[in-house]
């Protein structure tokens, strides 16, 4: 029987040891689609325990420590629960948690970060309380230190085309924290037409970019200025949650009469909503190419389905499920009509539905144009497939109906800084994948091939996909400051 968690982890092969061992560990992180704030790591306050830094904002632990019967004060806070109480009632959900990534995950956070090898569970928790918080006394554990010890190079935040960027931009300034910190264009506001978030967020525009934003025309112009500022400011990617994919051939006519209903307080019919949505995407798309951006689709999520925990806590909370719907009509005629309107960006599609990886993965065959290397992506397993299963299955897809050797590889998608090591999970299943294939004579034990394979989805397609390293994406901090 192997021991838990030893350095041979998720390897079960001597092949997969050497790929993990020589190729996937040393190579740094590129974190292209996270939701740290960056509020949060450019002031850099030291976090004050374990619980803080460990169960403030993740709701990947929430939801496990509800299911385990826990209260919700002592899952999110409450009255009279302390950070300790908090810990404490996490760490009797870790045990109840095995065959659940955060069961790997915890362990690999303590052990990563902490340098803590204990099964965690609610006889040692104090124990485990009083080392880690050792850590945190004196000048303490930061933000920026986290993202450093973890050898993270890029950090891609998510923002919403009306922030001011500022923190991103004091950053930028300051360029002494030893990663890059980018902001990632998401306009979610802007497309849901039909929410109530829609009405305030064009106030929250107009305020951006200083003019009322009164018709349609209007809009386009100043969707285009702030992709423009986002640019200045390092942004190379976009980011879209799509839960419901739609599409609905539309003139600008049309769009701008459906824009010009939502502002007078109008209900916008289902069928204008998808017109509205499919010209204002297939805009955004050509914005986002004549920029060299990146642009994802996150699809197939159902969010915030408890109406009362979102009255309470609000969105993100770990109230949110997969979702199912058409997808492969409308998607691809989605993605016909950007290539139509002047080229389809480097697109990342992603499902949370893992029976839609097979859709995605041939639908993305059908729009590779050949200008680079796995320009259209099949996205890493998401959320909930953020499974060794989940992983496993994309992963797949994408190796039998396209080329996994392009694969931009694996991001955290979290709002904690502990959250690195889910890198290190992603890389030892990928590598016992490959070491599988070779074991059994799938595959030639070429090391030198399999090795540069497995530095490009750790690390180097992601540089080159992205171009965090090029020129054109250096960022003119004087310009952005002037403005
Ligand atoms: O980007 C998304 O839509 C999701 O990642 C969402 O933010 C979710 O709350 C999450 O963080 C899942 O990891």
């Amino acid at each position: 029987m192997k021991t838990f968690m030893d350095d041979q982890f998720l390897l079960n092969s001597e092949t997969a040891v050497q790929l993990y061992e020589k190729f996937a560990k040393p190579m740094p992180i590129i974190d292209y689609h996270c939701h740290l704030d960056p509020k949060a790591i450019y002031e850099n306050k030291p976090f004050s325990n374990l619980t803080e830094v460990w169960l403030y904002g993740d709701h990947y632990k929430w939801r496990a420590m509800r299911a385990n019967g826990i209260a919700e004060a002592y899952v999110t806070g409450g009255e009279g629960v302390s950070d300790y109480d908090r810990f404490l009632a996490y760490a009797r959900t870790v045990p109840m948690a095995i065959g659940n990534p955060l069961y790997h995950w915890s362990h690999l956070e303590l052990r990563r970060l902490f340098g803590i090898e204990e099964i965690i569970n609610e006889n040692n928790a104090p124990a485990i309380w009083e080392k880690a918080n050792k850590l945190f006394e004196g000048k303490g554990l930061t933000p920026q230190e986290l993202v450093r010890v973890s050898n993270v190079r890029v950090v891609c935040t998510t923002d919403d085309p009306a922030d001011s960027l500022d923190y991103h931009i004091k950053l930028m300034e300051e360029d002494r924290h030893g990663f890059q910190v980018r902001p990632s264009f998401r306009p979610d506001k802007a497309l849901e037409i039909n929410r109530d978030t829609f009405l305030p967020w064009i106030g929250r525009l107009q305020e951006a970019c200083g003019y009322e934003v009164t018709d349609y025309k209007r809009l386009l112009q100043a969707l285009k200025e702030r992709v423009a500022f986002f640019h200045q400011t390092g942004c190379l990617l976009s980011d879209h949650a799509i839960d419901t994919v739609m599409h609905a051939d539309a003139t600008e006519e049309q769009a701008a009469a459906i824009y010009a209903k939502a502002l007078r307080g109008e209900a916008v019919s289902l069928e204008e909503e998808a017109q509205y949505k499919t010209f204002t995407l297939v805009y955004l798309s050509r914005l986002y190419a004549d920029h060299g951006w990146a642009m994802q689709l996150h699809i197939h999520a159902h969010r915030n389905n408890n109406s009362a925990m979102m009255r309470s806590l609000g969105p993100d909370t770990g109230y949110d499920s997969i979702n199912t719907g058409q997808l492969a009509g409308p998607l691809v005629r989605l993605l016909d009509s950007m290539e139509a309107n002047g080229g389809l960006p480097r697109t990342i599609l992603y499902s949370l539905n893992a029976s839609d990886n097979d859709v995605l993965a041939s639908i993305i065959g059908s729009f590779q144009d050949g200008t680079i290397p796995g320009k259209i992506q099949l996205g890493s397993a998401w959320w909930f497939n953020d499974t060794i299963d989940g992983m496993l299955a994309q992963m797949k897809s994408l190796a039998n109906m396209g080329l996994i050797s392009r694969f931009v590889g694996m991001l955290t998608d979290s709002r904690s800084f502990l959250s690195y090591p889910r890198h290190e999970y992603f890389r030892r299943i990928l590598c016992n994948l490959l070491g599988d294939w070779v074991e059994s004579g799938q595959v030639p034990a070429d090391m030198e091939l399999l090795g540069t394979i497995v530095e490009g989805i750790c690390y180097s397609n992601a540089e080159q996909y992205f171009r965090f390293g090029s020129e054109a994406a250096s960022i003119n901090v004087q310009a952005v400051v002037a403005q």
